[in-house]
């Protein structure tokens, strides 16, 4: 099961009409509620990035969501968007995903095209006992599970063209991204919502018992949810830079006494809730990022 949205840099083809393109893929029944970047000042014709979208969604079998920011008033992208993808207003269409390389092999395809920055966001929920629904962690580390467990993206013949057949994943989350995103948080005024911690990834798609819950937090996890890492290490073995966002949607039930249960439309409903201000930070901290040197 997957959910991933990837926000993508092309630094090498650079245009100042287009802004970017949001993309994401989603599960069934999944909101695109935080859709990061796809193309960022490109320089590609509007119907050169639709070719590309359309060659990566056929290539992955995955179905993307877009939506397209524009500085520009020109619309025409949009209106070619949604002609080439037969809809109305964009494109939200779900399905399940179950495969990690499935997962994982757009981030290469992105990285081929010369993407050097990998921002992903998810929904998680929370084990800290210091995080309230609402809030937004700034990960800075992950427990992959089912990694742990031999799922790993990277089986296989290793590619030497994309990384190394073993490679660290000590510093994945870079530290200079997560101080800017501080720092805008503090800006926009909402430092209170803001928690950093360790994001785990489980297999789901049921949500945790209150046994694995228990353990999970004993191990030190602030945040569970059920995707992310496996593109993040994709990512990172080929030298991509990453920046990943949870947006806490629910408290994770840790006690036999609560009778409180976790259910998808309340992470959904969290997620609409901190939607806006989570593409005003994602947004600024492109907008303050260097385009040429990929350097924050
Ligand atoms: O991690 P993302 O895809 O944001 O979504 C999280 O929320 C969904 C469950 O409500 C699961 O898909 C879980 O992984
Ligand atoms: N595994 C898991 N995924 C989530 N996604 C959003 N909330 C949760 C949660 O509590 N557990």
């Amino acid at each position: 099961m997957c959910l991933i949205r990837y926000r993508l840099r092309l630094s090498k083809w650079r245009d100042s009409k287009m802004h970017g393109i949001w993309v994401g893929v989603c599960t069934p029944g999944n909101e695109p509620h935080m859709l990061p970047i796809l193309w960022q000042n490109s320089s590609l014709t509007h119907w050169q990035i639709s070719y590309c979208i359309l060659a990566l969604y056929t290539l992955c079998d995955l179905q993307f969501s877009i939506k397209l920011l524009l500085k520009s008033k020109n619309t025409d992208h949009l209106k070619f968007f949604t002609k080439a993808l037969d809809v109305e207003n964009g494109l939200t269409v779900t399905r399940i995903c179950a495969c990690v390389s499935q997962v994982t092999f757009p981030v290469r395809v992105f990285k081929l095209l010369g993407v050097e920055t990998l921002m992903v966001t998810n929904a998680a929920g929370s084990l800290a006992d210091s995080y309230s629904c609402g809030d937004i962690m700034i990960i800075c580390d992950h427990i992959n599970f089912p990694g742990l467990a031999g799922l790993n993206p990277l089986n296989g013949p290793n590619d030497d063209k994309f990384g190394p057949r073993f490679p660290p994943m000590s510093g994945v989350y870079d530290k200079s991204l997560r101080k800017m995103a501080f720092d805008i948080c503090k800006n926009m005024g909402v430092s209170q919502y803001v928690q950093e911690g360790v994001y785990c990834m489980v297999g789901g798609p049921n949500f945790e018992s209150i046994a694995e819950a228990r353990f999970l937090h004993r191990l030190g996890v602030d945040a569970v949810g059920m995707s992310t890492a496996p593109e993040v290490l994709v990512a990172s073995h080929c030298g991509m830079r990453v920046f990943g966002l949870s947006l806490i949607t629910n408290k994770v039930v840790k006690s036999y006494e609560d009778n409180e249960s976790v259910n998808h439309e309340a992470v959904l409903e969290v997620s609409k809730m901190r939607s806006e201000m989570l593409q005003t930070l994602v947004t600024e901290l492109i907008s303050r990022m260097d385009i040429n040197n990929n350097t924050a």
